[in-house]
């Protein structure tokens, strides 16, 4: 944990001044609380009550200035008004170091959130898939959160309380130095050590059953997304029970390692309590027996009762610090994750592009000793509008996915213009790139935003310009808003054709000189592909474009067909040539029955 604490030392460095004012009003508090009221009660108290007690130089100061028949009630007057100020120092302190201590934390946190999100959206998507989406959103979300309300919870103790104890023990100290009282001291010492004990043991296991727990609300999380985005399978397959069920164990799993650490967490209070009555009872005993005036012994117990109940406050808040150290660890883990597929060092600039495309003995595998393409060699010339044809699973979208460096090939080079893509930026690269994806993701905002996103800076005429090329038009007339109708989650209340127009137009505005479909048409009706190809057929003009064809239907606009099998080209032509040539491509052409 230490190691990781210094690692989020770097998110201080900018809030140090901050943090040193928490700290110094931290020390104020402290010092007002573990020695002020000490020392009032074993030294300023008894002078209201016996004027003979006052230090030399005090007393002389006083005999100076003050009538002795008034002194005793000079005295009582000054006592009064020592108690407000020392309490209003320490007020003022614990204020300022609470809320300190609350705004550098939640700033730190502010930046922990800010990287991680950034951190995800650079990962590569090989990782992304790998993980649970819920759990993700469970990090950003929650586990952030939880780190926010410890740190709030912890702020008013954190600095506070070790300091507190430190003081009110260095008060002890001198009051035993002071009365020849050390042999005590040595017994408090026992069971201040007793003290610890339980902080650390519980420490350990509240950070275990805390990692487990928003392990458990990760958990909790994805079924929940995943509920919600399956709405239409859940139902169809009637599986709410199913999903009702899961979530229902999950929350109780979830439930009961919360509870174990809740447990532990309080557990704390009434340990360090006893502890603390066994050292005020052994010292009842010790000082009677060492011959204690009542005086001396109030102000050493003041002392001892704040030492100890300031290690509890601040074991309390140590431990509530483990709970967030499991969220923290879950920050961490992403934060710490390598970046497989940096940036160049020395990124080249491709400037103009044309759109030539070569893949150079082209190997890739998502997973090590699983080839998924082997050995691919091919040239496609600019403009050259490219089908890519073959069985489900032979490799024709992991293909396309290698152009915009969604992943790297695992040995071999993928060119555009000659310029190898691993040494170009990639948003440099997917500058020059526009896809259109089977399932088109749109997003909450209004129609025209949605395809603004093309070119953000585009005017307002170039995004009516590209909703007709794409004939958004044609179903504006049923949205409440038109162009500006804003959306639901995903492009909720169009149909999948709407939805793929919206995303044409975004190509169309994007106007990238390499154009990937993404079997564009394969989610729609036999009709609304037959519309949408039209306007297909007038965006790939001009551009290099693959088309992830699934429906051979959509290879009538290509000059070139790629067929796939098993990772492997095995046919590369137009449509007579590998009818007449490829068996494969025959069989799967007769098949579709076109
Ligand atoms: N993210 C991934 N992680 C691991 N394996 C993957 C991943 N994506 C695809 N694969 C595997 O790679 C192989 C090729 O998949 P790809 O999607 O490229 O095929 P495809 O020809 O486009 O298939 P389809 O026409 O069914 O979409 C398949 O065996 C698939 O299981």
């Amino acid at each position: 944990m230490r190691e990781r604490m210094m690692r989020y030392l770097r998110y201080l460095l900018p809030m140090k001044w901050w943090f040193l004012l928490a700290i110094l009003s931290g020390v104020i508090a402290a010092g007002a609380s573990g020695m002020g009221i000490p020392f009032m009660i074993y030294k300023v108290f008894p002078v209201v009550f016996d004027p003979s007690k006052m230090p030399e130089a005090v007393s002389e100061f006083m005999a100076a200035r003050v009538d002795p028949a008034n002194l005793k009630n000079v005295l009582l007057l000054l006592a009064c008004a020592v108690m407000p100020v020392v309490f209003v120092i320490r007020g003022v302190a614990m204020w300022l170091n609470a809320v300190l201590v609350s705004y550098v934390g939640m700033k730190i946190l502010e930046h922990i959130r800010m990287d991680v999100f950034r951190k995800l959206q650079s990962l590569p998507l090989s990782f992304l898939e790998r993980q649970q989406k819920g759990d993700l959103i469970s990090r950003v979300i929650t586990d952030t959160q939880n780190v926010q309300t410890m740190i709030t919870q912890v702020s008013n103790d954190i600095i506070k309380q070790p300091l507190t104890a430190v003081s009110a023990i260095g008060v002890l100290v001198y009051m035993m130095y002071e009365q020849g009282t050390m042999g005590m001291m040595l017994t408090n010492i026992g069971f201040a050590a007793l003290a610890l004990a339980p902080i650390i043991i519980c420490g350990k296991r509240i950070a275990n059953r805390s990692r487990k727990a928003q392990k458990g609300l990760g958990d909790i999380t994805s079924v929940v997304q995943e509920s919600l985005a399956s709405q239409r399978e859940i139902r169809s397959y009637g599986l709410e029970q199913r999903q009702i069920d899961e979530l229902s164990k999950g929350t109780d799993k979830y439930c009961k390692d919360q509870l174990k650490a809740v447990k532990y967490q309080q557990i704390l209070v009434p340990v360090m309590e006893t502890v603390t009555a066994l050292a005020l009872a052994n010292m009842l005993v010790q000082g009677r027996a060492m011959g204690m005036t009542l005086t001396d012994f109030l102000g050493i117990a003041g002392a001892l009762f704040f030492a100890f109940d300031s290690m509890k406050r601040a074991g309390i808040a140590f431990n509530k610090l483990n709970q967030a150290q499991a969220s923290l660890e879950r920050l961490d883990a992403i934060l710490s994750e390598p970046d497989t597929m940096p940036d160049p060092e020395l990124p080249q600039p491709i400037g103009r592009v044309e759109g030539r495309i070569s893949f150079r003995n082209v190997n890739f595998s998502y997973e090590e000793g699983k080839p998924i393409l082997k050995n691919i060699q091919v040239e496609i010339p600019a403009g050259q509008v490219v089908a890519l044809v073959g069985p489900s699973g032979a490799g024709k979208t992991t293909f396309a996915s290698l152009i915009p460096r969604f992943y790297d090939a695992t040995s071999g080079a993928v060119l555009i213009d000659g310029v190898d893509v691993k040494d170009v930026a990639k948003t440099e690269l997917r500058r020059h790139l526009a896809l259109v994806s089977q399932h088109a993701m749109l997003f909450r905002q209004s129609i025209k935003e949605n395809i603004r996103i093309g070119r953000p800076q585009a005017e307002d005429e170039e995004v009516l310009q590209a909703a007709r090329e794409a004939s958004v038009f044609s179903f504006l007339d049923d949205q409440p808003q038109g162009i500006d109708t804003v959306l639901g989650d995903a492009g909720g209340g169009l149909s999948g054709g709407q939805r793929q127009r919206v995303a044409i137009a975004r190509a169309f505005l994007k106007d990238a000189p390499i154009l990937i479909l993404d079997e564009a048409t394969a989610a729609l009706d036999a009709e609304s592909e037959e519309k949408i190809q039209h306007e297909l057929e007038h965006l790939v003009k001009g551009r290099t474009t693959l088309i992830v064809a699934h429906r051979f239907s959509s290879i009538r606009v290509a000059d070139r067909i790629l067929v796939f099998s098993h990772g492997e080209i095995v046919g590369d032509g137009t449509h007579s040539k590998l009818y007449s040539s490829c068996p494969l491509y025959r069989e799967l052409y007769d098949k579709q029955g076109i």
